[in-house]
């Protein structure tokens, strides 16, 4: 059986506190998006749990967060894994769209279904919880504000197909280093752009602050957007270090795309995208 998992974006993104347990509280609206990783679930035959992953560059055993999941998933139920999981890559990792979690999630997703288990959302949702503070969001499968470290999810009507246009440069940024560099500063002027009718006004991610001024090329990448005609908004996704471009239409993306290669050079993971409202 094959299950998609896709890319998220943060619209919005605040840090409110830091907690005693290190965590941060946060408000954020994320939404899904027309980028996707495919997992393959199987029977197997044999005993035992064989993960394949077309990304040598990723973790095969335990920290692969699909194997994670999957194991997480049979100790619940009390299976004993007799699985064959092959997960093809398409989200860049590392990259604040979420594709290890994305992964984890859709194998809870997928396995419930698999096994015919019925567990409810809330059950998936609560495993999901205990494999990272961005997995439980996938879980649902919709837009939605996410609260607490993330495992507070409430689904929101998204009737958006906002179109995206996401560079990602060839570094990552730690999330964890994000965080603990984030100060309590107040307000973080966004940008206000007019093609918003959803309640969040503007385009704030609260760990730009931070990212930007230690990757500044994120800051001047930004900056250089927005002076842009094809260009509506810009802010950078999760923890970075893609920075998304809400495009004014679909049909400037080739535009923009030629005017980035020949600013930052072709170096940079560019896609174009939509948000998937749910
Ligand atoms: C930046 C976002 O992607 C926005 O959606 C998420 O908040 C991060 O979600 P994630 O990558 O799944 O994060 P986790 O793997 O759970 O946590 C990695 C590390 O990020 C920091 N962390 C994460 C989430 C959060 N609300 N507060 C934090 O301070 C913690 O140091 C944590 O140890
Ligand atoms: N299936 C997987 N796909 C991608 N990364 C994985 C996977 N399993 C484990 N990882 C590890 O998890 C790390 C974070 O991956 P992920 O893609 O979830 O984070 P991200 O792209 O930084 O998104 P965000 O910052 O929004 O959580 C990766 O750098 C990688 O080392």
């Amino acid at each position: 059986m094959e299950f998609y998992a896709p890319a998220k974006v943060n619209l919005s993104l605040r840090v409110l506190r830091r907690r005693e347990d290190g965590f941060h509280e946060i408000e954020s609206l994320m939404c899904p998006l027309s980028i996707f990783d495919t997992i393959d679930l199987s029977h197997r035959e044999e005993g035992g749990l064989e993960f394949v992953c077309d990304d040598t560059t990723l973790p095969t055993g335990d920290d692969n967060l699909v194997v994670r999941a999957a194991k997480l998933f049979c100790q619940s139920c009390g299976f004993q894994p007799r699985l064959r999981i092959q997960l093809t890559k398409r989200i860049p990792h590392g990259a604040g769209l979420g594709g290890g979690s994305s992964d984890a999630a859709t194998t809870l997703v997928g396995l419930n279904r698999l096994f015919e288990t019925e567990l409810s959302r809330e059950a998936l949702s609560a495993m999901a919880a205990d494999l990272g503070s961005d997995v439980p969001f996938f879980i649902y499968q919709s837009a939605a504000v996410i609260r607490g470290r993330g495992e507070f999810v409430e689904p929101v009507a998204f009737p958006h197909e906002l179109p995206l246009f996401l560079i990602k440069p060839p570094f990552g940024v730690p999330t964890p280093w994000a965080y603990k560099h984030w100060l309590d500063s107040r307000e973080v002027p966004g940008v206000p752009y007019a093609a918003q009718e959803f309640s969040w006004g503007t385009l704030v991610n609260d760990l730009e602050r931070p990212v930007f001024e230690k990757y500044l090329f994120l800051a001047d990448l930004k900056s250089w957007l927005l002076t842009q005609p094809e260009v509506a908004g810009a802010l950078m996704s999760g923890s970075g270090a893609t920075v998304f471009a809400l495009l004014q239409e679909k049909g400037a993306a080739e535009s923009l795309a030629s005017k980035v290669a020949a600013e930052f050079g072709t170096n940079l993971w560019c896609c174009l995208c939509e948000t998937i409202g749910g």
